[in-house]
C-alpha cells in the first residue's frame, strides 16, 4: 500500500466518457484535489474523450464549470492555473476504429511534448456496454502498447450476472492482464471501509473477540433517503440487488469477516477477502425466500416532504417489479463464523442516509445486573461509514444513584468526513500508483455474482414476494421478521446524530444519558 503524500508517477490519463456526469461530479473534482495537494508531476496529462465536438479550450471551460459546481470548498485560481494546461480533449466515438486511431495519434502528440515515461492509464467512465469493445480497440490500434506501464480502470456495473461478467472479463483479459485491470467499487475508497482492517488488525483488544465465541450477530445497513432520481433506465435493469448487494454490501461483509492477511500486501489481502466469499453459504433459488426479503417503496414522506412512490417515478414501468430494498440473512460457514448470522440491508427512500456495521457481542453467561426493563443490553461495536466517519462502543454502566440500575453508554469516536479525501480521489491516487488493494479482483467479482444469481432468478421468477414499504420507513415488515429470532431488531442508525443523544433502543425505554 502506498504513501498518500508521494508524487504520482508521470503518465497520460485517458478518460473515456469525459463529458459525462461521473466525470463532472466526481472524477475531475478528484483530479483537481490531487493537483491541489501538489501530487501531480510535470509529466501528467489528462486526455478526455467523448462524442461531443469540443476543442481542448472549450473542454477546459466545461471542466472549470464542473469544478465550480462540485468542489465543495471552491476552486483556487492558482491550482486551476496549474491544472488547466494538463487537460486536453479529442472527440471520438468508441464504436469507430478510426476514432481510436485519431485518439492514438493525439496521445502520441501529447507524449511528444513532455516526458510521460511511456505510461498510460485508461479510465472507462461510460455505459458498461462499451467496456469490452473499448478495451479491444485499445489493443487493436496500439494505444495499449506502451513503453511503460498501462492500466485500465473499469466503472461499475461489472456485468449483469455471472455469465455477462465472465464474457466482459474475457474481452478485457484479451487486451489487459488481470493485474492491469482496476475494477471500481467506490465503497472500497471510503475512509471507514478502509479503516475496518485497521480497527481489526491494529487493536489487540478486538481480534481475540472477533469470532463466533464472542460475537452473536453482525448487521450491515446502507440506507439512502434518495429515490431512483433520474436513473430509472439503469435502475430498472439493476434493482437494489445488483446495484448495492452484489458489490458494496458483499465488500463490507468481506472486510468485516476476513482473516488477517499474512502481510499488508495487495494480493494477500484480496486472497483473504475471496476466502470469505468461498465460505458464504449459497442459497438455491427455492431457498431464497427464507433468507432474503425484497421491497419497493410507495409514496411517503422524507424529512417532512411528500415523495412519490417508485412506480410514479419518471421512466419507471407502471407495473415494475424492481426492488428498491433488499435485506438478507447470510452465513459464513467457516470455523470463525459458523452460526453467526450476518444481516445485510440496503434501500432507497429510507428515513436516514447512513451506512453502518453493527457488531453485536454475546450476552453475559449470567446477568447480575439489570436495566430498568429487567434486561441487560448487549455490547455493540458500531463502525460508522457514512455520513459520520467513526465508531462507538455501547457498554453498560451503573446509573449514578442508589438504585443499582444499569444504563447503556456509548464511547464514541468520530472524525470530520470533510477532511477525508473523497472515495474517487483515493481510488484514482491508488490506481495511478499501481496499488489495486481497494479494487476488486476477478475472483471476488465472479464469486459475488455466483452468490447473487440464484437470488436474482428468484426475484425474476417471483418466487420471493415483492413487499412494499412507505417512503420514509425502514423497509417492509418482512425485513423485521428476518431478525425477529435474533437479535430481535435492526439496530437503529443515527445518520448525522450522535448515539449519545439517543440510547433508548438499548433498553426499549428512554434513558437519561447526557454528554
Ligand atoms: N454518475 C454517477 O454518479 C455514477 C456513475 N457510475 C458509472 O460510471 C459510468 C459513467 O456514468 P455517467 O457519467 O453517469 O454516464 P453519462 O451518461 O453521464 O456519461 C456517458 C459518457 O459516455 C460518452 N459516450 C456515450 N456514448 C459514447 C460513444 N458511443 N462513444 C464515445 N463516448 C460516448 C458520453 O459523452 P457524449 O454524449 O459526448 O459522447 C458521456 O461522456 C457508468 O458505467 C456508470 O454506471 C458509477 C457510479 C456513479
Ligand atoms: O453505487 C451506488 O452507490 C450509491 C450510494 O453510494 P454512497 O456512497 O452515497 O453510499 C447509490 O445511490 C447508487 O444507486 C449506486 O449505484
Amino acid at each position: 500500500m502506498e504513501n498518500n503524500t508521494r508524487q504520482l508517477p508521470p503518465h497520460v490519463f485517458v478518460l473515456f466518457g469525459a463529458t459525462g456526469d461521473l466525470a463532472h461530479r466526481k472524477l475531475f473534482p478528484a483530479l483537481y484535489q490531487l493537483e491541489k495537494k501538489g501530487l501531480m508531476p510535470e509529466g501528467l496529462s489528462i486526455v478526455g474523450t467523448a462524442r461531443r465536438d469540443y476543442t481542448t479550450e472549450a473542454f477546459r471551460d466545461e471542466v472549470h464549470k464542473a469544478l465550480l459546481s462540485f468542489v465543495k470548498e471552491g476552486v483556487e485560481d492558482d491550482v486551476w492555473a496549474r491544472f488547466a494546461p494538463r487537460i486536453f480533449y479529442v472527440p471520438g466515438n468508441v464504436d469507430n476504429e478510426d476514432d481510436f486511431r485519431k485518439l492514438h495519434q493525439f496521445v502520441l502528440d501529447v507524449e511528444s511534448k513532455k516526458d510521460h515515461e511511456g505510461n498510460r492509464l485508461f479510465y472507462l467512465s461510460m455505459a458498461p456496454r462499451f467496456f469490452g469493445e473499448t478495451a479491444l480497440y485499445l489493443k487493436k490500434v496500439g494505444l495499449a502498447d506502451t513503453k511503460g506501464w498501462r492500466r485500465l480502470i473499469i466503472e461499475k456495473p461489472f456485468g449483469h450476472d455471472y455469465k455477462s461478467a465472465a464474457e466482459l472479463n474475457d474481452q478485457l483479459s484479451s487486451a489487459f492482464a488481470e493485474e492491469e485491470i482496476y475494477r471500481i467499487d467506490h465503497y472500497l475508497g471510503k475512509e471507514m471501509v478502509q479503516n475496518i482492517e485497521v480497527i481489526r488488525f491494529a487493536n489487540s483488544m478486538f481480534e481475540p473477540l472477533w469470532d463466533n465465541r464472542s460475537i452473536a450477530s453482525v448487521q450491515i445497513t446502507s440506507s439512502e433517503t434518495v429515490g431512483v432520481e433520474d436513473r430509472a433506465s439503469y435502475y430498472e435493469t439493476s434493482g437494489a440487488l445488483r446495484d448495492m448487494v452484489q458489490n458494496h454490501m458483499l465488500q463490507m461483509v468481506m472486510m468485516t469477516a476476513m482473516e488477517p492477511p499474512s502481510r499488508l500486501h495487495t494480493e494477500a489481502i484480496r486472497d483473504e477477502k475471496v476466502k470469505v466469499l468461498r465460505s458464504l453459504r449459497a442459497y438455491k433459488e427455492e431457498e431464497v425466500g427464507q433468507y432474503v426479503v425484497r421491497g419497493q417503496y410507495t409514496a411517503g414522506e422524507i424529512g417532512g416532504k411528500a415523495v412519490p412512490g417508485y412506480l410514479e417515478e419518471p421512466g419507471v414501468a407502471p407495473d415494475s417489479k424492481t426492488e428498491t430494498f433488499v435485506a438478507a440473512k447470510l452465513f459464513i460457514d467457516n470455523f470463525r463464523w459458523a452460526g453467526v448470522p450476518f444481516y445485510i440491508r440496503t434501500g432507497k427512500r429510507m428515513p436516514v442516509k447512513s451506512t453502518e456495521i453493527v457488531i453485536q457481542f454475546r450476552n453475559m453467561p449470567k446477568h447480575l445486573y439489570f436495566n430498568q426493563d429487567g434486561n441487560l443490553g448487549p455490547n455493540l461495536l458500531v463502525i460508522r461509514i457514512n455520513p459520520v466517519e467513526g465508531m462507538y462502543m455501547q457498554m453498560n454502566v451503573k446509573r449514578p444513584g442508589t438504585d443499582n440500575v444499569v444504563v447503556p453508554i456509548a464511547m464514541e469516536f468520530s472524525q470530520s468526513a470533510d477532511k477525508s479525501p473523497e472515495a474517487y480521489e483515493r481510488l484514482l491516487h491508488d490506481a495511478m500508483h499501481g496499488d489495486s488493494t481497494f479494487f476488486t479482483r476477478w475472483d471476488e467479482v465472479s464469486l459475488a455474482w455466483k452468490f447473487v444469481d440464484p437470488i436474482a432468478h428468484a426475484f425474476a421468477n417471483n418466487t420471493v414476494p415483492l413487499h412494499t414499504y412507505k417512503a420514509g420507513e425502514w423497509g417492509p415488515k418482512a425485513a423485521h421478521d428476518l431478525v425477529k429470532e435474533q437479535p430481535g431488531l435492526w439496530w437503529p442508525l443515527y445518520g448525522n446524530e450522535s448515539p449519545m443523544d439517543n440510547l433508548e433502543h438499548a433498553t426499549g425505554h428512554p434513558v437519561e444519558v447526557k454528554r
